[in-house]
């Protein structure tokens, strides 16, 4: 076997921010980066590498802040109603727009609402006024010399408008610290290649390069490297003299192909490989010819995180910033979570109000399920010290949204369908400030989310095997003392999905006993599974005659998925799935889905928007296009209690 590289005693996350900073600063890699002159009106969002003091006045001449009339205050003195006071234009008064200079011998405006015009060009007033009435006197907004923003300012628009105003063309800024992104790996393609068995597609670098955008820095995507060695040294040679920091993506871990870490020694100084922290532990951090070189771990999220924690600091230290915090709440953590003592791990966590506080909801932990960082509101960090969180402890949550975007998110738990991606999409269309999200764990499990307060609605299709009727037994089963609505989403087609032109002659579920036949099952608590098994006691059969009755999927995709792939000859699920994957359907009975909505949500205005897309023709037309689906029942309300 090849030698492979171990690294053992991972340090945690502040000592191994505190050795790898303390090296970055001795070896002056943090110093903020230089200046460049940049036109104002292109300087949105830079940073001021030096204060801007105002080279003019603004005003710079004494100006009308009102239409009206130019006057001498002293020629209105005494006016009155009992006696007017005549001016006479050319003499004593001038015309004036808003922003016009004052005429010479000027200190007031008169309003034009107040000036009675006579013949003869003259006017009359009723009231005095006072010198520099209506007038912006030099300066009144930016005195010369004046501070108009400091030094290490990021610029807003309003400061651009000022800059300009106080006489500047261009201004002086931090030069955006050039990072370059090298990914690494033989299996990676471009996006939009056909894919192969083990072909991944390159799509870390678009993260690593938008984060660096974000944090003010300027990405220089390089092209992707085999893991060959070599090849990776002369990249990182080459990055290193175009860029301010380097980020080797990938690479970062055990393997016999993991390259970074050696290639750093090689190269330059290996400050520390390996932290304490789940995901991202085999973060690389070392210096080559005094810059950062930070070697980000492959998976997604692991990519994620090492840049939240060591590259984001770095940036902002080069442009001479503060490491700007997250938003932090109390939220109470809807389930247990087991974790490992000795690791710091960053949990991706749903977040809802509910029942007027903040329920946390942990998302999938999984370092390369990136779309748990998509759908996370925030995280929670368990500390080394912890084995875990209870369920209804409270936790402190690091918001990746604002509190409002929160109090305007529904969470939707429960059986998977494809509508509630759809409905998602349309209430995002005409609501933009309303998200729907939702958690798929089965339809009982979206029961137990309600029973929890863990989530708003709950997606259920659940057969009574002794009524024949859906959903109504169970919600009065579980949840006896609370008053439940219940709105139909649609009624859907059930079947068995088989592989294309249904090689092996699938015609129902008596099938599933053949010995030439492996099944895919749903989860327990499933209305899928429930439905399944009341089938099976209807025609008589024992689940052990089913081969692969014990292997369970979480949703219709994933058992589509399974008979795609080949793992399993026939699933049961829905149409919509079915046809996602390209498989054929045997019809075996049509089913209600529900959404159980608890009374005092019902009555929100949150709730009423969603009922409103519910009941919309649109939203049933693209239902009903999916196929498999019936829509005379959507949106209306099956029964309460
Ligand atoms: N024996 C051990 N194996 C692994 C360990 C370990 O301690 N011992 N650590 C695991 C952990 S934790 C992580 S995190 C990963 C880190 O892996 P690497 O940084 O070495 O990266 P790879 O193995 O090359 O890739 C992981 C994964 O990510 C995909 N990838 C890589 N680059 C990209 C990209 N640019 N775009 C999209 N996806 C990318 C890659 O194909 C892999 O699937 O190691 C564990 N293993
Ligand atoms: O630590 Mo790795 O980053 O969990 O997947």
């Amino acid at each position: 076997m090849q030698e492979r590289e171990i690294y053992l005693d991972n340090p945690p996350l502040g000592e191994a921010l505190g050795k790898y900073f303390k090296e970055l600063e001795e070896a002056g890699a943090l110093k903020p980066t230089g200046a460049e002159v940049v036109d104002v009106r292109e300087a949105l969002g830079r940073i001021t590498s030096e204060p801007v003091f105002a080279r003019i006045s603004s005003p710079h001449y004494n100006a009308a802040a009102m239409d009206g009339i130019a006057v001498s205050a002293k020629d209105t003195f005494g006016a009155s109603e009992k006696n007017p006071v005549r001016l006479k234009e050319g003499v004593n008064f001038w015309p004036v727009d808003t922003g016009d200079p004052l005429p010479p011998g000027c200190d007031a405006v008169i309003m034009i609402e107040e000036v009675h015009p006579l013949e003869g060009g003259e006017v009359e007033i009723v009231s005095p006024c006072a010198p520099w009435d209506n007038v912006r006197s030099i300066g009144e907004d930016v005195a010369a010399t004046e501070l108009i923003v400091p030094e290490n300012h990021r610029l807003r628009p309003q400061d651009l408008s000022a800059v300009i105003a106080a006489g500047h063309e261009t201004v002086k800024v931090r030069k955006k610290p050039k990072v370059a992104v090298i990914p690494t790996g033989s299996e990676l393609v471009d996006p939009g290649t056909p894919l192969k068995p083990g072909d991944i597609i390159e799509s870390n670098s678009a993260m690593l390069a938008g984060l660096v955008e974000e944090w003010g820095g300027k990405a220089i995507v390089m092209e992707k490297v085999k893991d060959d060695f070599k090849l990776i040294m002369q990249r990182v040679q080459k990055a290193v003299e175009l860029a301010d920091v380097v980020l080797i993506n990938a690479g970062s871990s055990a393997g016999t192909e993991d390259y970074t870490s050696n290639c750093i020694k090689a190269l330059g100084k290996l400050s520390v490989h390996g932290v304490a922290i789940r995901p991202g532990k085999p973060v690389v951090l070392g210096l080559i010819e005094g810059k950062p070189v930070i070697g980000i771990p492959g998976y997604p999220v692991s990519a994620y995180l090492a840049m939240e924690l060591f590259v984001k600091p770095v940036l902002y230290k080069m442009q001479g910033l503060p490491v700007p915090g997250r938003e932090k709440i109390k939220a109470r953590l809807s389930r247990r979570v087991v974790s490992s003592i000795g690791t710091l791990e960053f949990l991706r966590v749903k977040v809802g109000r509910l029942g007027g506080e903040y329920v946390a909801s942990p998302l999938s932990r999984g370092a390369g399920v990136i779309m748990s960082v998509v759908r996370a509101d925030g995280m929670v960090r368990i500390p080394e010290t912890k084995e875990g969180i209870e369920a209804g402890e409270y936790v402190e949550v690091e918001l990746l949204k604002s509190q409002e975007e929160i109090e305007n998110s529904v969470l939707i738990i429960g059986s998977h369908d494809v509508s509630i991606d759809i409905l998602a999409n349309e209430i995002k269309r005409f609501y933009p400030e309303i998200t729907l999200s939702s958690a798929h764990v089965g339809s009982m499990g979206g029961i137990m989310a309600l029973m929890r307060g863990e989530a708003h609605l709950a997606g259920i299709h659940l057969l009574d095997p002794d009524t024949g009727e859906y959903n109504v037994s169970y919600i009065k089963k579980y949840l006896p003392n609370r008053r439940i609505f219940l709105v139909n989403l649609a009624y859907r087609q059930q079947g068995l999905m088989v592989k294309k032109g249904n090689p092996k002659g699938v015609k129902g579920i008596e099938d599933l006993m053949r010995e030439d036949i492996t099944f895919i099952n749903r989860q327990k608590g499933a209305g899928t599974r429930i439905l399944l098994d009341l089938k099976l006691k209807e025609l008589g059969i024992d689940p052990v005659q089913i081969k692969g009755y014990g292997k369970e999927e979480y949703t219709h995709l994933a058992v589509a998925a399974t008979v795609a792939g080949g793992g399993a000859d026939v699933g049961l699920g829905i149409m919509a799935a079915a046809k996602a994957f390209d498989l054929d359907f045997i019809p075996v009975a049509p089913e209600r889905y529900d959404i159980a909505i608890p009374e005092e949500f019902y009555h929100t205005d949150l709730m009423q928007k969603i009922l409103e897309i519910m009941r919309s023709d649109e939203f049933k037309k693209k239902i009903e296009s999916l196929g498999g689906y019936d829509t005379s029942m959507t949106g209306e309300l099956i029964g309460g209690d």
